[in-house]
């Protein structure tokens, strides 16, 4: 079963499996108690303004005097080639969000299947309880609609992966007022666009991480696939990928069509023989 996935870095009570109070929440005790499919539900309101006095829509908050109004999105992007801190930055901006008493969950492409299938795992092992989707129109359906109008950001790992990124965005950000964290490569291993980049046109920050060049330890903007493998999607980490600066990135191909071409004689000349 699913668990934790939408959490806070606080110690909740579990009343029941589910049913979960947020000791910290400080609104009326209307907010206190959130019935849920998931377990470590939790909830608790960070004070935000009203943007409107009183009109209810559908997916609207409500202020300390019992006033409806709807949040403002946001949608916030975080890229950079693979090992350069995205999940880290992601899973540390979600936690502090959760620290500041918002009602969080994060999502991950369930293609991710490298370090654990429901949660999100840096590099450096830290982790974080996630959805893993396929689609993230799913996400809605999954969560459950009372758990997300209560929720207010929505963290995306492994963004590149999700076709439906820019209309979940997009619907989740200036309809239902959340906040967008994703994360996720803007560019595949021959530095073209890998989906990301879709979502720059609506998002409010963008992050541009960058990791260190394996080979001379500058910084590194590019990722570098070592093998000779084509498809796109190519789901791996540090025995097929690593992090390059631009002149190791153009040596790295170079070297690798060289390679390439050497094969592919020895290949025919054996086979002529
Ligand atoms: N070649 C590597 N293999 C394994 N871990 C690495 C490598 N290069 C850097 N790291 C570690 O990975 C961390 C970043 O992990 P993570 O946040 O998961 O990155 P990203 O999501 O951008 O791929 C770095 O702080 C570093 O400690
Ligand atoms: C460059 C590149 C990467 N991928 C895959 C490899 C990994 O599974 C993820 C990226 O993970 P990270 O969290 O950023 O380390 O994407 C791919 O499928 N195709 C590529 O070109």
């Amino acid at each position: 079963m699913m668990k934790s996935l939408i959490f806070s870095t606080r110690s909740p009570s579990i009343l029941s499996p589910n049913l979960v109070f947020n000791p910290y929440n400080s609104l009326s005790s209307v907010y206190n108690f959130v019935s849920v499919k998931n377990p470590n539900f939790l909830r608790g309101l960070r004070s935000r303004r009203p943007s409107a006095s009183s009109f209810c829509c559908y997916s609207s908050s409500t202020d300390v005097k019992g006033r409806c109004y709807q949040p403002e999105g946001e949608v916030h992007v975080i890229v950079g080639p693979m090992f350069a801190g995205k999940t880290t930055t992601l899973l540390r901006r979600i936690k502090s969000e959760s620290s500041n008493g918002r009602n969080v969950a994060v999502i991950k492409s369930s293609k991710d299947t490298r370090y654990a299938l429901d949660s999100i795992v840096t590099h450096d092992g830290e982790k974080l309880p996630c959805w893993p989707l396929t689609a993230l129109s799913s996400f809605k359906e999954r969560i459950g609609l009372e758990a997300y109008h209560k929720l207010e950001v929505i963290g995306i790992d492994e963004a590149q992966f999700f076709e439906d990124l820019y209309d979940f965005c997009i619907k989740a950000a200036d309809h239902d007022g959340k906040t967008v964290i994703v994360a996720g490569l803007d560019g595949d291993y021959l530095r073209r666009s890998f989906g990301v980049l879709d979502i720059i046109p609506i998002a409010d920050s963008i992050t541009k991480l960058k990791a260190k060049c394996e080979l001379c330890g500058k910084p590194a903007s590019f990722t570098l696939r070592k093998t000779d493998e084509t498809e796109r999607e190519l789901v791996a980490g540090a025995d097929v990928y690593m992090p390059v600066c631009r002149h190791h990135y153009a040596s790295g191909q170079v070297v690798k069509e060289a390679a390439r071409t050497v094969l592919q004689t020895h290949t025919a000349q054996c086979g002529s023989l």
